[in-house]
This record gives C-alpha cells, sequence and structure tokens, in this order.
C-alpha cells in the first residue's frame, strides 16, 4: 500500500445550551457544508492553540475557558495519498457573537435539528456521542467527498 502523507486539523464544537454554532463553508475545502471550525495546525502550535486559534479567525468567537478533547478522527480518499488527522475539540466557555469571514458564515442550530444532509456524511454518527458528553476514535474512507466506502467508529472512555 502506497505511503499515506499525514497532517494535522483541529474541530472545535462550541455548545451553548440546546444549541451548536456551525459554519457554512463558503470558499476551499468543503465549500457548502456546515462545520465545527477548524483547519490546518501550524508549526510550533500545540493542537488545542490551533484549535483556539481557528475558531477566532472563522468565527470571531474567542475560547476563554481552553478547550476539552473529545474525538480523533482520521479521513482518507480513495486514489489520494493524504491523511487528515482530525483532533475534535469541544469548547469549554467563550464569549463574544460569532461574525461572518470571508470563509465561513456563522449560525446558531438546536441540537435536535442539525443540518446533517448538509454537513459531512460522517458528522451523523459521531455528533451524539459529543452530544451526550461522550468521546470517540474513527475512520472513514472517502470516494470524493460525499461518499464513505468505509468506516470505524468507537466511542471510547478517555484520550
Ligand atoms: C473528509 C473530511 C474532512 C473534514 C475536515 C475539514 C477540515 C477539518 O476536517 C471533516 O470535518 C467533518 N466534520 N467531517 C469531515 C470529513
Amino acid at each position: 500500500m502506497a505511503s499515506l502523507i499525514r497532517k494535522f486539523y483541529t474541530l472545535t464544537l462550541i455548545r451553548s445550551g440546546n444549541k451548536v454554532l456551525l459554519g457554512f463553508k463558503k470558499r476551499g475545502f468543503g465549500q457548502g457544508k456546515w462545520n465545527a471550525f477548524g483547519g490546518k495546525v501550524e508549526k510550533g502550535e500545540s493542537l488545542e492553540e490551533a484549535a483556539i486559534r481557528e475558531v477566532h479567525e472563522e468565527s470571531g468567537i474567542e475560547i476563554v475557558g481552553g478547550v476539552e478533547k473529545v474525538g480523533e478522527l482520521e479521513f482518507t480518499f480513495e486514489g489520494e495519498s493524504n491523511l487528515m488527522d482530525v483532533h475534535v475539540f469541544a469548547a469549554k466557555s467563550f464569549k463574544g457573537e460569532p461574525v461572518e469571514t470571508e470563509e465561513m458564515r456563522p449560525q446558531w442550530f438546536p441540537i435536535e435539528d442539525l443540518p446533517y444532509s448538509q454537513m459531512w456524511p460522517d458528522d451523523y454518527l459521531w455528533y451524539p456521542i459529543i452530544l451526550k458528553g461522550g468521546k470517540f476514535r474513527g475512520a472513514f474512507h472517502f470516494q470524493g467527498h460525499d461518499i464513505i466506502l468505509s468506516q470505524k467508529l468507537e466511542e471510547v472512555n478517555e484520550f
């Protein structure tokens, strides 16, 4: 099997009561999908620092109470050599109002009514785990950006 190039990303869930803040990706990778806030981890920054930076860059929200690791995902793509190593966090507390940026249009969604049909196809499998306070590890092998060819997903007790 050809070797894969592993790159690190973060995704951070921001929850307030029964609502979750998602961003509609207006351009670039994942365009047209609602997603949590996140992106590439830069050289010299920790996963947590990257998560907090991406939330601020993409939504204007300031995470004040730190983030908690809630999941680890690996994404691979048929015919491609990249492996996306995605560390999923939940914000402990935050301040500020979300603002639209060139990349993202933020919107609050009720937990019972997330727009899964307009999100990545893996999301409906692991969002419920986070929302009930659980943790998970998963791997999804994609054909393009909308079809999952194979998957593994397990709940874990701790990271
Ligand atoms: C293949 C894939 C990629 C991402 C992604 C983009 C940026 C960081 O992660 C996903 O995010 C979600 N929720 N599912 C995803 C599937």
